[in-house]
């Protein structure tokens, strides 16, 4: 597989690695200011850039036919339009917050957990992420997900950083060291707490989840996610 790499920071090298060690080839590395992006080389485009930078690579991506697997976190609220520009190209998008197998079944444990939760209201939810102090957004795309994955279980309808209240899920951000992302979700009584944790160690879980989805997307076309690519539940 041709790759082109759009982002050469700490994921893109990670990626570079990872793909090559599964005999892909990497034939573009766009970052900032990158001048002419020869697309016709690449089979599929693998995005971890900037929040201000991923919308225009992506849609760029699809204008000139090369399917995209996006990491970069922090640029939602153009989500649903970049679905729209890969529909109407006939091209083919994975967005995943978080690309590892572990958080990726860690989404699977926070929906069920949150189900069952849903029925004790003597428990209230809150939730942690730590991060690396280099990282531009909070709070992370993984913990925008799993707060998703409680709203979509529960009564709760909204998270909101530093904030709590009866229908908020409050999200406490981090930022420490080289931590390359910890994810905490409690559940809080007045007699006990329960809770569920997903630490990563490195970076290569992020990474190898991106090429798998790569490999996985050659030939398809429309709009997917990691729960496609892993089969999960
Ligand atoms: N979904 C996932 O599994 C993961 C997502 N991420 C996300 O990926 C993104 C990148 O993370 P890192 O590699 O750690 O950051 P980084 O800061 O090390 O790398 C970002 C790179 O993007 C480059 N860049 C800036 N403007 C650009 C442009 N217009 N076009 C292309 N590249 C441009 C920067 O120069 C830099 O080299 C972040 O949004 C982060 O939250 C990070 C790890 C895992
Ligand atoms: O910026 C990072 O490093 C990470 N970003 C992603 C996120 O925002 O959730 C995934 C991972 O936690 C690392």
């Amino acid at each position: 597989m041709r790759i082109g790499l759009f982002g050469y920071g700490k994921m893109g090298r990670m990626i570079a690695e990872i793909a090559q060690s599964r005999g892909h080839k990497i034939v573009a590395k766009v970052d900032v200011d990158a001048a002419d992006i020869d697309y016709a080389s690449m089979d599929v485009a693998i995005d971890f850039s900037t929040p201000d930078s991923a919308f225009d690579n992506i849609t760029g991506c699809f204008e000139n036919g090369v399917p995209v697997i996006c990491g970069t976190t922090g640029w939602l609220n153009q989500y649903n339009e970049a679905v729209e520009r890969c529909n109407k190209n006939k091209s083919a998008f994975i967005y995943a917050s978080n690309f590892s197998l572990g958080v990726n079944i860690f989404f699977e444990l926070n929906a069920h957990l949150a189900k069952m939760m849903s029925k004790l209201e003597q428990y209230k939810v809150s939730m942690e992420e730590i991060h690396h102090t280099q990282k531009l957004d909070a709070p992370s795309g993984t913990a925008i997900t799993l707060a998703e994955g409680i709203i979509n279980n529960t009564a709760y309808t909204e998270w909101q950083l530093e904030k709590s209240g009866d229908k908020i899920i409050p999200i406490t951000s981090k930022r420490e060291g080289m931590v390359p992302g910890t994810h905490s979700i409690c559940y809080e009584s007045n007699v006990d707490s329960i809770e569920i944790k997903h630490t990563a160690h490195n970076r290569e879980g992020f990474a190898l989840g991106a090429v798998i989805a790569a490999e996985w997307i050659q030939g398809k076309t429309g709009v997917f996610s990691m729960k496609d690519v892993l089969n999960l539940s």
